[in-house]
């Protein structure tokens, strides 16, 4: 009988193998291409999970393992030990696991050789490694961002972030109606700010309300960036870098005349149908956002960045980045706030955000822009939204989110979002 967890680990070594080999790729990249598409919803889902949990405890397992190896095994062993490992170490069924994992091995073309130190290692892992796990310090994040995070936030708020990425992210939702009634609907707690938490979500499309389109799925630090805003009812706004859509949504559940834009055309159709699913209305436009035309009330720039801030939710970013293409996005969301701001009438504000923890992609484009622009002032006031804690604004002005707040509510996502004021 063909055992399920079968085909979700040999994925889940897969898109390990991808993550952490020689031309490393993102998840959501080779999600995005179809790597899991063959298999069954639930084994993809399991799959996910597997990979993820396995990046978040990466250095736990490597070093739990390396008691056990003499030398490296090819990287797909070493993956296949690592998902077992963590399997065990989190309370999986020492037969069950030793046996799928030694048989993935010993189904491979090239690597069937190895089943042998497969079995003899995950062996002693499920004897020795579940009590070991638990005494072992939360994953460190590599040293390319370790460093000018240190140097921004500080040692200690470091290994309290690193202590929220090992923890992961519950499921965050947006109510298109009434928060209250939705945590309710759903079975989740209202958070400060009005997003709906889950915790221990099943499959999103199989909860109360999704098919009816109540509700969409938002990290609750993101969801403020259009609290800040504040959309008022017929106000022209525009959302610019608007893909998959989540603050779109927002502004026009919200009554706001909203034009979506974002320059990438697969990106922009899973707009569309967010708006169809939750029965909203904007117009969508598939452009360079340095290439908009018009002139608008207010206009949010969720301008593409590093994507530091979600490392809760994509364990894999530290892996598979290097660091190397920030300059490009730093230049970019400065040319993004320029452009931006010669489509804002006077008197109207720009929300600026991005979901990154580096000062270069928040606090300083803020400092930077505002040297650039006469007109151009810092709206503190705007920041006066319901459960915003006055610690996290910053000098600026702006709000700093980082993902060891909210620690004994499960985090939120790292965040900058500043309101500018024109004239
Ligand atoms: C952080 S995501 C936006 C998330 C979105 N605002 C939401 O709340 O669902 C950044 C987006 O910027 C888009 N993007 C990157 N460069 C762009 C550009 N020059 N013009 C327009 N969109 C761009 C990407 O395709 C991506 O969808």
């Amino acid at each position: 009988m063909a055992d399920t967890g079968v085909q979700a680990r040999r994925s889940a070594v897969y898109l390990l193998d991808q993550v952490l080999g020689e031309e490393p790729r993102l998840m959501s990249e080779l999600l995005a291409s179809g790597a899991l598409d063959k298999l069954p919803p639930d084994d993809r889902a399991r799959a996910q999970r597997l990979a993820q949990d396995t990046l978040r405890g990466l250095e736990r397992a490597d070093r739990l393992l390396q008691k056990h190896l003499q030398k490296a095994p090819p990287l797909t062993v070493r993956n296949v030990l690592r998902v077992g490992t963590v399997e065990l170490c989190q309370g999986g069924a020492a037969h069950g696991v030793v046996n799928t994992m030694v048989n993935l091995v010993s189904q491979h073309r090239t690597l069937s050789h190895l089943k042998g130190l497969t079995n003899a290692v995950l062996r002693k892992i499920a004897a020795q490694g579940p009590e070991a796990w638990g005494a072992l310090r939360a994953p460190r994040l590599p040293k390319w961002l370790r460093g000018p995070l240190a140097e921004a936030w500080g040692t200690d708020a470091i290994a309290a972030m690193e202590e929220a990425h090992f923890a992961g992210a519950p499921l965050d939702l947006t109510a298109k109606g009434n928060p209250a009634a939705l945590a309710e609907a759903v079975g989740g707690t209202l958070l400060p700010t009005g997003s709906v938490r889950v915790t221990d979500a099943g499959q999103v499309s199989t909860m109360p309300g999704f098919a009816e389109g109540d509700w969409w799925v938002q990290d609750a630090a993101a969801a403020i960036a259009v609290r800040v805003l504040a959309p008022k009812e017929g106000e022209t706004v525009l959302d610019l870098c608007a893909a998959p859509g989540g603050k779109t949504m927002q502004l026009a559940a919200a009554g706001a005349v909203v034009t979506s834009v974002d320059q990438s055309h697969p990106r922009m159709q899973r707009v569309k149908e967010n708006l169809t699913r939750v029965g909203l209305k904007a117009k969508t436009l598939t452009k360079d956002a340095r290439a908009v035309e018009g002139e608008f009330d207010a206009i949010l720039l969720d301008a593409p960045c590093s994507a530091t801030g979600t490392i809760r939710r994509h364990p894999d970013l530290p892996h598979a980045k290097d660091g190397s293409e920030f300059g490009d996005l730093i230049e970019l969301q400065s040319e993004l706030i320029d452009h931006a701001w010669s489509l804002l009438k006077p008197g109207g504000r720009l929300v600026f955000c991005t979901c990154s923890l580096l000062p270069d992609e928040g606090e300083v484009q803020v400092d930077e822009a505002l040297e650039r622009h006469g007109d151009m002032t810092v709206d503190r006031a705007a920041l006066d939204v319901a459960g915003v804690n006055a610690e996290w604004i910053t000098e600026e002005g702006g709000l700093r989110l980082r993902p060891d707040f909210w620690a004994d509510k499960g985090g939120m996502d790292g965040f900058y979002i500043a309101c500018l004021r024109k004239g």
